[in-house]
């Protein structure tokens, strides 16, 4: 059971009026994204961001509020480092595109490689991890699948990709059956890849299911999805696994939050999917929150997730997009202050 109090919510009236609506536009298409959109929200303790992605309905959408809420309202538990290493993501583009997409993530020690992606072919992927791992002879290389594998394909891939000496394999298929079925027949093949829980942790009714069902060898927390740094901080404590911290690809000001749970996570095995600041053109903080030397700082984390004014109003949505935010945002609110 996850049992962390909610706190009373803000006004509305007061969040609404200090909302920003910012479009900014991607260096690389992600997830089908070009154009990332967020409401960010400004409370006593500092900012915090409001994106889920467009097609999320408002139950799902409202966990992102929460998040939002906790970071300018309540502010981040104390850290107990001050940086965190991450990994450059390198999302479905050709093998030919991939040095240019990681020279924009500078020196890192670890790359997450998306791979499975509709309308593309095993062959594609190869291509792709192949060219990272050229170009970076040493990393911990992972890849994402986003569930776009069925069982027996994900087995031929992972046994595939595996010559390439896999870190871990990213929510292969969907489900918890799913991805207990995959660890397994790849242990049985005496091929084992460890196998990371995405989306059957942050789109589950109960994000514990994965590590009771030991679908996996480790999850992927995102702070937003989960609602918030401290429920994600207890979701971890309870499963029991290692845990892999990663953006909603979000702006400076959400990753900021996630920097923040990475920071306070008792362990820090891996690499986290938080550089992705490096896949946004344009942010709303400067300087943003972009790997250095492959970490990102994790002191002052308040501080650095303030908007400048002047980039909050060069990339403001058009006015029927803030209100489409504002609409959402009214929503959202009313669903967590219903007790949801
Ligand atoms: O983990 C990373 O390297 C970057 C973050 C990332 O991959 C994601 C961010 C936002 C939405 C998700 O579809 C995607 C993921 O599946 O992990
Ligand atoms: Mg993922």
């Amino acid at each position: 059971m996850i049992t962390a109090p909610r706190p009373a919510l803000p006004d509305l009236a007061e969040l609404e009026a200090g909302a920003a609506v910012v479009r900014l536009p991607m260096r690389v298409k992600f997830r089908g994204v070009t154009e990332r959109e967020a409401l960010l929200v400004r409370g006593p303790a500092g900012w915090g961001e409001f994106s889920p992605f467009l097609e999320y309905d408002d139950a799902e959408a409202s966990r992102w509020l929460a998040s939002g809420l906790e970071a300018a309202w309540e502010g981040f538990p104390e850290p107990v480092r001050d940086r965190v290493p991450v990994n450059a993501t390198v999302p479905a583009v050709p093998a030919g595109q991939v040095p240019e997409v990681l020279a924009a993530f500078g020196p890192v020690q670890a790359v997450k490689v998306k791979v499975a992606e509709r309308g593309q072919a095993l062959a594609d992927d190869i291509a792709r991890v192949a060219a990272v791992r050229r170009a970076l002879p040493e990393a911990d290389l992972r890849v994402d699948a986003n569930a776009g594998w069925t069982v027996p394909e994900a087995v031929e891939a992972l046994v595939r990709l595996g010559e390439f000496s896999l870190e871990y394999a990213e929510q292969p298929v969907p489900g918890i059956n799913g991805l207990a079925e995959v660890r397994a027949l790849l242990e049985a093949r005496g091929t084992p890849v460890r196998i990371a829980a995405d989306e059957a942790v942050r789109k589950a009714e109960d994000p514990l299911r994965v590590a009771r069902a030991r679908a996996a060898d480790l999850i992927i927390v995102k702070a937003a999805p989960l609602g918030g740094v401290r429920r994600a901080l207890e979701i971890v404590r309870e499963a029991g696994l290692p845990a892999v911290v990663s953006s909603a690809l979000d702006t400076s000001v959400g990753l900021a939050a996630g920097v923040a749970l990475a920071a306070a996570l008792p362990s820090l095995p891996y690499a986290c999917g938080l550089g992705t600041g490096a896949l946004l053109a344009h942010d709303v903080v400067s300087p943003a929150l972009v790997p250095d030397g492959g970490f990102l700082p994790a002191d002052r984390l308040a501080e650095r997730a303030v908007p400048d004014p002047e980039l909050l109003e060069r990339y403001a949505a058009p006015r029927e997009r803030r209100q489409w935010w504002l609409d959402r945002l009214r929503r959202c609110y009313a669903h967590l202050a219903a007790g949801h």
